[in-house]
Order: C-alpha cells, then structure tokens, then sequence
C-alpha cells in the first residue's frame, strides 16, 4: 500500500534533534529522510525525495546559524513553519561502562558548548566534535566503544540500546533552539498566517533601515528577530532577514506595501503560523 506519511528530509540520522524537530511539528507518523549535511536536504526537496525538510535556525545560548542563512535564500523554498525544541542532553554510554572507564566524549558542536559546566567539572575527558548527536550515539553502539561516550537526547539512548550515565548535563536548562519547516511551492497550503520571515537590502545610508521599522511600528508589527548577513562583493553592503508577527493580517499587507519603498531585492521567505508552545515545557 502507498504510504501517505510525508517524507520529511533531516540534516543528521534517526533520534538526531532535527528529527525530535520534524517530530514535534508532523507527528511521530512521517518517514524521515537521513542527510549528511543542510545542503543535501535542500537537494532531496528539489529531487522530489523528500516532501519537507526541517533545519535549524538559531538557539538562544548559541545565537544564529549562518550558514543556514545563505541556504534559505539561495533555494528558495518557502518557510511553512517554525518550531522550538528544548535541548535536554544526556551523557550516554555501552551498558554496563562506568563513568571511570570513559576517555572520551563525542557529540554535535552546538550540544558540546551547551554542556561547558559539565566539562569544567571533567577536564580530563578529550572532547570530539562529530555530525549528529545520534550518530555519536549510534557509532558507540556500532563499534561498541567502552571508553566513549555521546552527549544525545532520550530516544538516542533507547534506539541505540545505550545506557544514560548522567541526565540533563546541558548549563542552562532553559535552551531552546528554533527549527525552520520547508517544502516546494507545490506543497504549500492556504493557512491563515501570523508571522512572516522576510529577507531585503536598504540603502547604505543614514536612517534607511529606520524607515522600515518605524513602518513596522507604525503597523503594530512585532519583529522577533533581525539578522544580518554581508552582500557577497559589495563592500559595507549588508542584506537583512527579519522575522515579523502581527495580530491583524491588514496591519502585515500595509507594512509589506509601506517598506517596498525603502528596500531592494526584497523577499517574503515564508508566510506561516508562529510555533506555540505547549502548556508544559512553559513551566
Ligand atoms: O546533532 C543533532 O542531533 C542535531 O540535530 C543538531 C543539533 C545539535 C544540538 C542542538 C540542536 C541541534
């Protein structure tokens, strides 16, 4: 029988944070497609290979992800969604290894800076950057390593048959980070937006990004993040992605149609719905 699940395309394997990502946005009921770098996902939805893909974006403690950035604009497929996933990382090992027989710790970069008290507290461990938290995980299963430990989440543990030594070593319980949702234009449907991620240039002159906000405000527009990212050739010259949430659609068309006038090679990255969160992880 063909399947129906949408076949979402993730940088990273099976339990990696992009797919807790595709997972708190489709359900756990999608059909993930592994990659081996941002890139490759952006060409699996231009292949038809995959329906979306999930890729992330920013996190509070490590700010933007550049690269990312250029990624956005250079293919062009519109942002259907967003989602905040909390990063809860655990130390985790072989069954049966104690915390004494370990050298090593493996895990993604953005998950190593997240855990500097626990490495303070351990400076002896030698600390190897790696793709994925799960495929750390999953490569200690693999070649059952008994001096090496990943830092991953809950279902790394459980897929990749390890055992957590330590839970919740991550310094600031509070990290989040912000995944974008992308499909084809084929894919996307009518829904009733709130929020908008934009990309435009302005003149490099005195006051010129101040005219677009002031009509940002003037709209009762509320932007939640600003970014900005070097022209590739043009010295000083700087494009900027804006995310913006509005209460009444009218407010955001006046505002899009009031800051034309201010801006060139402007873009509307996506439209889509702003992520809530859920009652519990608010606690
Ligand atoms: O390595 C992963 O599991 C990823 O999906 C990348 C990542 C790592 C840490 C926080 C958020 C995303």
């Amino acid at each position: 029988m063909e399947t129906q699940k949408p076949r979402v395309a993730i940088q990273g394997i099976r339990a990696s944070f992009h797919e807790e990502a595709a997972f708190r946005f489709f359900g756990n009921d999608i059909t993930t497609v592994e990659c081996t770098s941002f890139k490759q996902t952006f060409e699996k939805l231009k292949a038809g290979e995959a329906d979306y893909l999930v890729m992330a974006i920013e996190n509070n403690i490590a700010g933007s992800i550049l690269p990312n950035y250029n990624l956005l604009l250079s293919y062009n497929f519109p942002v259907v969604g967003e989602v905040y996933v909390p990063i809860q990382l655990h130390l985790m090992g072989l069954p049966g290894v104690a915390f004494e027989q370990i050298t090593t710790v493996t895990s993604h970069p953005m998950a190593i800076r997240q855990c500097d008290d626990f490495f303070n507290d351990h400076p002896n461990l030698k600390v190897v950057e790696s793709s994925d938290t799960a495929a750390c995980a999953k490569r200690i299963r693999d070649e059952q390593l008994t001096d090496t430990v990943a830092i991953a989440n809950n279902l790394a543990a459980r897929i990749y048959d390890l055992q957590i030594l330590e839970r919740r070593i991550e310094s600031n319980k509070k990290n989040f980070t912000r995944f974008l949702i992308m499909t084809t234009q084929e894919n996307v449907q009518k829904t009733a937006a709130d929020k908008a991620s934009l990309c435009f240039e302005v003149r490099n002159e005195a006051g010129a990004l101040f005219k677009v906000l002031e009509v940002f405000k003037e709209e009762n527009i509320n932007m939640s993040k600003i970014q900005s990212m070097p022209v590739l050739g043009k010295r000083d010259e700087y494009k900027f992605y804006v995310d913006v949430e509005w209460e009444a659609q009218g407010n955001y068309d006046r505002a899009l149609r009031g800051i034309l006038k201010f801006t060139h090679n402007f873009n509307i990255l996506g439209e889509y719905k702003r992520y809530e969160e859920e009652e519990s992880e608010s606690r």
